[in-house]
């Protein structure tokens, strides 16, 4: 395998996405927490009521950003190109409504990560020959962060994906929670994306060390 699809691989296993609209205090405490509790990569999502745009949002990515650089954390920017280039982000994650994949990967070049929403196998043909270095599938579960999310796929997508002989990176997204992170490993996934299971927890640490405990778990079964 090559070295970075492995790098992306390994750095999906708990990948946290979050703005300042997820997070009921300073979302850079948010993310330290997340850090000591084990996540693995992170995604600056600053989408919904109240979300920051122009200085406010570039000064809040790039806060978040330094918290990432200093734990080793890889920091993707989602949907939001120019930002990602403008602050040199280790990548960016983008949906079917977004910028297409194959002019992203043009414009951000090779190195970089380029993450693509797909909910069929169309979908995830077209992302792989545009230059997608790993999938997000889902929502896997029901979500109350994603207004505009297409239906519910079920841990079945990622088997599917699997069988069809899809090899790249894929990580479940979609109310995901300790509780049936195992089932999404178990499937095929590399990893579990999430925002309310760790931003909307009492106890961020403690929610990303459970979180970590079910992925792990769900390895083993793999
Ligand atoms: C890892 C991951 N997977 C899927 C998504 C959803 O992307 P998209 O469909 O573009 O929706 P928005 O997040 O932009 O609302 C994601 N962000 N991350
Ligand atoms: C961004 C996104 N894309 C599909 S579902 C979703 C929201 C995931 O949030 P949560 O982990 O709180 O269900
Ligand atoms: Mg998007």
């Amino acid at each position: 395998m090559q070295e970075k699809t492995s790098a992306i691989k390994d750095a999906l296993k708990l990948y946290f996405i979050m703005g300042s609209p997820n997070c009921h205090r300073d979302p850079v405490n948010i993310l330290e927490e997340a850090i000591r509790g084990g996540i693995s990569l992170f995604q600056f999502r600053e989408k919904g009521q109240g979300a920051l745009s122009g200085t406010q949002k570039k000064k809040l990515a790039t806060a978040l950003q330094q918290v990432c650089k200093e734990a080793n954390i890889p920091f993707i920017v989602n949907d939001d190109i120019d930002l990602a280039m403008e602050i040199d982000a280790d990548g960016v994650h983008i949906g079917q409504e977004d910028e297409a994949a194959s002019i992203v990967r043009k414009r951000i070049g090779a190195d970089k990560w380029v993450g693509v929403s797909a909910h069929t196998i169309e979908e995830a043909e077209r992302a792989i020959k545009d230059g997608a270095d790993y999938l997000g599938l889902g929502p896997i579960y029901p979500t109350s962060s994603k207004d505009d999310a297409e239906s519910v796929k079920g841990t079945a997508i990622i088997r599917q994906f699997r069988e069809h002989g899809f090899s790249i990176p894929l990580v479940g997204i979609g109310g995901i929670t300790s509780t049936n992170a195992a089932a999404v490993m178990e499937a095929g996934a590399d990893g579990v994306s999430v925002i309310s299971a760790i931003s909307g927890s009492e106890d961020v640490e403690d929610a990303a060390i459970r979180l970590n405990q079910a992925v792990h778990s769900g390895c083993a079964n793999q």
